[in-house]
C-alpha cells in the first residue's frame, strides 16, 4: 500500500446465515446430505475504497445500509466474510456509545485504559490528561464510573480521549450526534486540525450537511452496495434522490471520479446562480429526478383533492436537493381536484431536523392571480420559489391543497384571519414529502458566517459615531 493511503478497502463482503426459525439452525448443522436451512444476507457486498492520508471521508446511507459494519470491520471488531481492509497507522474509533469503556471504571480510568489500548505508557497519558479534561469539560465527574454518564458526556470524554492520542486514522459512527451544538463546533474544529495534522477520518453520519462541509469525499452505501464513491457532494445528492426515487439506483461505483479532486478548502465551490425572483423563468420540470416518490408517501390527510406530482430544483431549472444558504428552491406540485373548487390556494410548510416548522407560505399570502371556479377533476399546478436564507441542516417539507370562497379571497387584505378561515377548506396535505439540505455560504457572503440562528430575517444596520467623550 502506498505511503499516501491510510485505509484501503478492497471487495469487501459481509454475510449472515439468515435463518427463518431458530431450529432450523440445528437441523442444517445435523442434516445428513447438507440441507441449506438458511439463506444469505449480505450486510456488506463487494464494497471497496481507500482513504488518503489526512483526507476526511463520510460514509452514508440509510438504516441497515452497512456503515456500522463497515467501520466495525476496518477497526477489527467483526471479521470479513471475504476481501481485505488495510488501516495504516494507529487507528481510534467512536464507535457506539460506550464501545471501548469499562462501564465501572471512572471516566479518569478509562482515560488510562484507552491510552494503554492504544499502546500509550502511564507516563505519557499522564502528560495528556489535563488536555483531554478541557476539551472534554465535564468537571468532577471524570471521577464517577462511566455508567452513570448521560450520553453527552460519555461522547465527550471519548471524542475528547480519541483524538487527542494523535491518531492517524480516526474512525466515527454517529457518536457526534448525541452532543450539543457548542460541543460538535469544538469536535469539528478538532476534525480540522487533525486533518493538517494529516489524520484521516471516517465518519459516519445521517447529518449530511455535516459530509458535505466536513468531507473531501463520500461512500454511499444502500443494501450493503457502494452505490456511489467519489465527490462529497454528488454522493450526498444521489443519497436524496435514491431515497425518494427507485429509478436512481442504479449501481455506480466510481472509484477515482474525476469529481473527487474538487477538494473542499473551507470554500464551497460555486457555480454562479441567478438569486432574485425577478427573472424567475423556470419552467415546470422534464427531469424526472426533479420529482419525489409520493406514491409511498403515507401521510396524506384530506379527500378534497389528490396530489399528483410533487418535484423541487434549483433556480436554474435542474433537480436538486443540496442547496447553500441564499440558494433559491423552486418546488413545483400537483393537485388533482375531487370536488368543485371556488378558489385553490395551494402552500408549503418547511421543517428543520427538530421537526420545528422554520417556514409555511401559501399562494394566498402572495399577490398572485388565482384561478377561479374549477371543476372535480380538474388538475392545477403550483410553483413556488423560497429562498433558503436558512442555517445549513437537514430539512423536510410537506404540502397542502386548500379551498376558499371567492369572495373572501376577493377581500383577504382587509378581513380577519379568523373569519377568513371560515371561508377556508382543507382539501389535501401530504406530510414528509422529500428532505433537502443547505450548507453554510462560506465565503460567498460578506461575511463567512452569513447570519445567527435558524434563518436570516431582512435587515438593515447602520453605525453612527457620537461626540468624542472627554471624562473629567
Ligand atoms: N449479527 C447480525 N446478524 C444478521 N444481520 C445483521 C447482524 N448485524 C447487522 N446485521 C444487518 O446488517 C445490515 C447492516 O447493518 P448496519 O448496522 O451495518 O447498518 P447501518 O447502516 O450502520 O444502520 P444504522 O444507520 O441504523 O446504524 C442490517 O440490515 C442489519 O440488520
Amino acid at each position: 500500500m502506498s505511503n499516501d493511503i491510510a485505509i484501503r478497502v478492497e471487495n469487501l463482503s459481509k454475510v449472515y446465515k439468515l435463518y427463518n426459525h431458530p431450529t432450523d439452525r440445528l437441523k442444517e448443522a445435523l442434516h445428513p446430505f447438507n440441507k441449506k436451512y438458511h439463506h444469505d444476507f449480505y450486510a456488506l457486498k463487494d464494497v471497496s475504497f481507500e482513504v488518503k492520508r489526512g483526507e476526511t471521508v463520510g460514509v452514508i446511507g440509510k438504516n441497515g445500509s452497512g456503515k456500522s459494519t463497515l467501520l466495525k470491520i476496518i477497526t477489527g471488531v467483526l471479521t470479513p466474510s471475504s476481501g481485505t481492509v488495510n488501516v495504516k497507522g494507529r487507528v481510534s474509533a467512536l464507535l457506539e456509545l460506550g464501545a471501548g469503556f469499562n462501564p465501572e471504571y471512572t471516566g479518569m480510568e478509562n482515560i488510562f485504559l484507552q491510552g494503554f489500548i492504544m499502546g500509550y505508557t502511564r507516563e505519557e497519558m499522564e502528560q495528556k490528561v489535563e488536555a483531554i479534561l478541557t476539551f472534554a469539560d465535564i468537571g468532577d465527574f471524570i471521577y464517577q464510573p462511566v455508567k452513570s454518564y448521560s450520553s453527552g458526556m460519555f461522547v465527550r470524554l471519548a471524542f475528547s480521549v480519541a483524538t487527542i492520542v494523535d491518531p492517524d486514522v480516526l474512525i466515527i459512527d454517529e457518536a457526534l450526534a448525541v452532543g450539543d451544538v457548542f460541543f460538535r463546533q469544538k469536535c469539528f474544529d478538532r476534525l480540522e486540525t487533525l486533518k493538517q495534522n494529516n489524520t484521516s477520518v471516517l465518519l459516519v453520519t445521517h447529518a449530511t450537511h455535516e459530509v458535505r462541509q466536513f468531507c473531501q469525499r463520500a461512500l454511499f452505501l444502500d443494501h450493503g452496495q457502494a452505490l456511489f464513491w467519489g465527490n462529497a457532494d454528488e454522493a450526498v445528492q444521489r443519497y436524496y434522490f435514491s431515497e425518494h426515487q427507485q429509478s436512481s439506483s442504479k449501481k455506480v461505483n466510481q472509484i477515482g471520479s474525476n469529481k473527487e479532486e474538487t477538494k473542499r478548502t473551507g470554500k464551497q465551490q460555486k457555480a454562479p446562480k441567478e438569486n432574485s425572483f425577478s427573472n424567475q423563468k423556470v419552467q415546470w420540470p422534464i427531469a424526472q429526478e426533479a420529482f419525489f416518490n409520493i406514491v409511498s408517501s403515507p401521510d396524506t390527510i384530506g379527500d378534497g383533492a389528490i396530489c399528483t406530482t410533487v418535484g423541487l430544483c434549483n433556480s436554474q431549472g435542474d433537480p436538486c436537493r443540496m442547496f447553500v444558504q441564499g440558494d433559491i428552491g423552486v418546488f413545483f406540485y400537483e393537485f388533482e381536484l375531487q370536488r368543485d373548487v371556488e378558489v385553490p390556494i395551494g402552500g408549503i410548510l418547511l421543517f428543520n431536523e427538530k421537526n420545528i416548522l422554520i417556514h409555511g407560505k401559501n399562494s394566498m399570502q402572495f399577490d398572485t392571480e388565482a384561478p377561479k371556479n374549477l371543476k372535480a377533476g380538474t388538475k392545477i399546478r403550483f410553483r413556488q420559489a423560497i429562498k433558503f436564507d436558512l442555517a445549513s441542516g437537514e430539512y423536510t417539507f410537506s404540502i397542502g391543497l386548500a379551498s376558499i370562497e371567492e369572495e373572501a379571497f376577493q377581500q383577504r387584505s382587509q378581513m380577519h384571519s379568523a373569519l377568513l378561515e371560515q371561508y377556508r377548506t382543507n382539501l389535501c396535505y401530504v406530510r414528509n414529502i422529500g428532505t433537502f439540505s443547505i450548507a453554510i455560504s462560506l465565503g460567498v457572503g460578506i461575511t463567512e458566517i452569513p447570519f445567527h440562528g435558524i434563518c436570516d430575517l431582512p435587515g438593515e444596520v447602520c453605525i453612527e459615531v457620537q461626540a468624542h467623550r472627554f471624562w473629567a
